[in-house]
Order: C-alpha cells, then structure tokens, then sequence
C-alpha cells in the first residue's frame, strides 16, 4: 500500500457492512427495517414489535407478542449489586456515563460470557432489552440521592419504563407519543454508534463491551446527546422571538445548532422528526399553549433560510420528552435504550459473519532516515 491512498474523512459514503438489518433508501425517503418502513411501523405498531421483528426476522402474531411481554417482565429487575454501586458514584456522574458503568458492570452477571452463539446472543438481548430502561432510570436516581423505583410488572413495557423515569403512570396518549418515540429511535442503520458497536464486536469481543462503547459513542452532542442540546437551548431563550435571536446568532458565529443536520439526510428532513413533530402539536394543544411548538417552527424556518438544513429526529424529540415531564438528563439515555435492540441485532449480524474491522491511513507525518554509516537516528 503507497503511504497517501484516497482518504475519505468521517468515511463519508463508505459501505463498511453487508447486513439485512436496515437501509437509509435516500433514493424513496424510506427507512427501511427488516424490509418494512420505520414510519410506517412507528404509526402502527408498538416498540415490542420492533424488538421481536428485529430478534426474531419478523413481526409477532398475538401468541407471539405475549410470550415475548411475558418473558421480558421477568428481565426487568437489575442486580441489587449494581443499585449499590450506583450509590458510590459522585454526583455529578453524567446519566450516560451511569448508564455505561451499568451496562458495562452486567457483564460479570453472564456465567456464558465466552458463548457468542445466536441463541446465547439473543437471551442478552432480551435481558439488555429487560434491564436497560431500569439502568437508565435508577442510575439517574441513585445518582441524584433520588430513591429508585421499582419496576412495575403490571404496566407495559413502554408505560413501566415512563413509570421509573417520571414516577407517575402515563396516560394512554403519553404512553402511546413515548412508545412511538422509541420505535422511531430504535434502530438506523449504521451510525457512529452502531459502527462503533460492530468494530468492537468484530474483535470477537462480548455483547456488553460492544454496548458499554456505543454508550460512550452516543453520548457527543453530534451524535444522541443533541437531543439534550437542543431542550437546554429552547429552555435558555423561552420564546420564539428569543429562539430566533439565539439561532441567528450561533449562526453568526458558526456554531452548529443542535438537533439540526444529518449525515445522510442533510438536505432534507429526517422522517422520523415528522412524526414526534405532529405528537408535539398533539401535546402542546392539550395543554393550550403552542409555545415550545411555534418556537420550534421557527428553528425550521431560519435553518431552512440561512442554512437549507432540516432538523433531525432528536430535534422534535427533546420538546416532546419536555412536555411528557422527562428530565432532560434522561433524553440520551432514553435514545439508547430503545436502540439497545438495533445495537444487539448488529452485534449478532456482525458475530454471524466475521471479519475484523482494521482499516488503514493516509501517513501526513515526517519520515526519518536512518544513517546506516553513523548508525543513528
Ligand atoms: C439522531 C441523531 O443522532 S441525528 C444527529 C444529531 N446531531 C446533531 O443534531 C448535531 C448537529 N448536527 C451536526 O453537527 C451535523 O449535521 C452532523 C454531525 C449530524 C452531520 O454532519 P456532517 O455530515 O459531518 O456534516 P458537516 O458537519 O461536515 O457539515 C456540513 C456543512 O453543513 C453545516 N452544518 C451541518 N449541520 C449543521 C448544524 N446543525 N448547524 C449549522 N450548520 C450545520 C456545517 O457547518 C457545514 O457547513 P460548511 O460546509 O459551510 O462548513
Ligand atoms: O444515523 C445517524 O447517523 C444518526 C441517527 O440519526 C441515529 O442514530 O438515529
């Protein structure tokens, strides 16, 4: 290989993996999972068809959807251990780092840690799928001094998960908007986070390293911690005169706004942002006051104007998760939870069909020649 070889920064458009998991078709504007559009899965099904369509290649008949609510209620509860370790983490420990260490930390609960088989892989799935959202929640709260709260085995998956997030039951339309939420975040194709996934896995390395680094992976602001990003800002102005005047001018400076662009679908809206944009408008009218949803409306306008970008899912995301009461130190970690499906099915495809990730560079360094007559450097 000759020292400068083409160079692609940020392998932009490169293909790094066969897979039969998901494609970005920007040809159709089509997200497709397992053959089957996002959006549409996302307006007709529930998060839990996600994960069996993921796991299991296709969607679950009703026998098959119950088994699988049944099995999961029972991953639901975590080590008490890693509650107690929580505890010894200082304060100000960020909820994606909690949430790292716990996922991380699970690995010593595997008695079959060197089982990389499909149904071994699987079983962690499910059991990440369990235990994730209970990770997300008490991490944050042992964190916070908060007590944790306990899963509730008689609520769904998706209204359990709100439970331990908020403290309250959500109504049907809360549960509904967040489970919607959590199709639409719960697999993409292969973003940083997922890349990072399979590079790790691709060393033969287990399940939970792989996770523990697609964590670390998606808590940057360019990647899953804009959805945070983008609540503090709309929070820092309040109004939509205020928004405006805050976009223009991180724009004067050349800062990159939060929640807005998209490796693939620069130029165009993300899909997903569409529909927590309309559960937005749903939210804001129930509780008369447009605010948060005009303000984000003019976000659009100004980027669209000064940039010709469009916002991304984790745009619409955040006021959405604002107006069910979440916390915004959860958003990220909310993201990841529901992705913890799509990361598994990577890992397994990645584990089914190896080869190492080890790619080469573009050497811009100095070359020193060795003086064979002196012998030195
Ligand atoms: C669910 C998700 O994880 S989606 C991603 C969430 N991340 C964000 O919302 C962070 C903000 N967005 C971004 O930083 C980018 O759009 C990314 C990182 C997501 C994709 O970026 P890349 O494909 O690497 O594009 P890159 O950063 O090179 O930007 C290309 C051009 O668009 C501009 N641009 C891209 N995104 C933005 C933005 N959000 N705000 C302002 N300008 C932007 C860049 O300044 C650059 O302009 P220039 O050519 O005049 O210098
Ligand atoms: O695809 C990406 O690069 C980021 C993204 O939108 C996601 O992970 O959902």
């Amino acid at each position: 290989m000759e020292a400068k070889e083409k160079f692609y920064p940020g392998l932009d458009g490169v293909v790094v993996a066969e897979t039969k998991i998901s494609f970005l078709d920007t040809v159709q504007s089509e997200i497709v999972i397992k053959g089957y559009d996002l959006i549409k899965l996302a307006e007709s099904k529930e998060y839990l068809d996600i994960v069996h369509l993921l796991l299991e290649e296709k969607l679950p008949n009703s026998i098959e959807i119950a088994e699988m609510k049944k099995n999961l209620k029972g991953e639901y509860v975590i080590p008490e251990e890693l509650l107690d370790m929580f505890k010894h983490l200082p304060e100000n420990t960020h909820p994606m780092d909690g949430l790292r260490t716990g996922i991380s930390a699970l690995a010593g609960y595997d008695n079959n840690l060197d089982e990389r088989s499909l149904t071994a892989n699987k079983k962690r799935a499910y059991q990440l799928i369990g235990r994730v959202p209970n990770i997300v929640a008490n991490s944050y709260r042992i964190i916070q001094k908060l007590e944790p709260i306990l899963p509730d085995e008689n609520l769904s998956y998706s209204a359990n998960f709100f439970y331990m997030l908020t403290g309250r039951i959500p109504t049907s339309l809360e549960e509904k908007i967040f489970d919607q939420s959590l199709v639409l975040y719960s697999e993409h194709e292969m973003p940083n986070s997922t890349f990072t996934a399979r590079v790790i896995a691709s060393t033969q390395s287990d399940l939970y390293g792989a996770l523990t680094g697609a964590v670390a992976s998606l808590k940057g602001n360019l990647h899953g911690g804009a959805n945070e990003a983008v609540m503090y800002m709309l929070n820092e102005a309040g109004s939509v005169e205020k928004f405006e005047e805050l976009l223009e001018t991180k724009l004067f400076k050349k800062e990159k706004i939060m929640g807005f662009g998209h490796r693939v679908y620069m130029k165009k809206m993300d899909p997903r942002a569409l529909l927590m944009k309309e559960a937005l408008k749903e939210l804001c009218d129930i509780k008369g006051d447009d605010t948060l949803y005009k303000m984000c409306e003019a976000g659009e306008r100004i980027m669209e104007r000064e940039k010709g970008i469009y916002p991304n899912l984790d745009y619409y995301a955040a006021p959405v998760y604002w107006m069910l009461g979440i916390p915004i130190p959860l958003y990220t970690p909310i993201f990841f939870s529901a992705r913890t499906v799509g990361l598994c099915a990577h890992v397994i495809e990645q584990h089914a069909n190896n080869r190492l990730f080890r790619p080469r560079v573009s050497y811009i360094g100095e070359r020193h020649v060795f003086n064979k007559t002196t012998g030195q450097l």
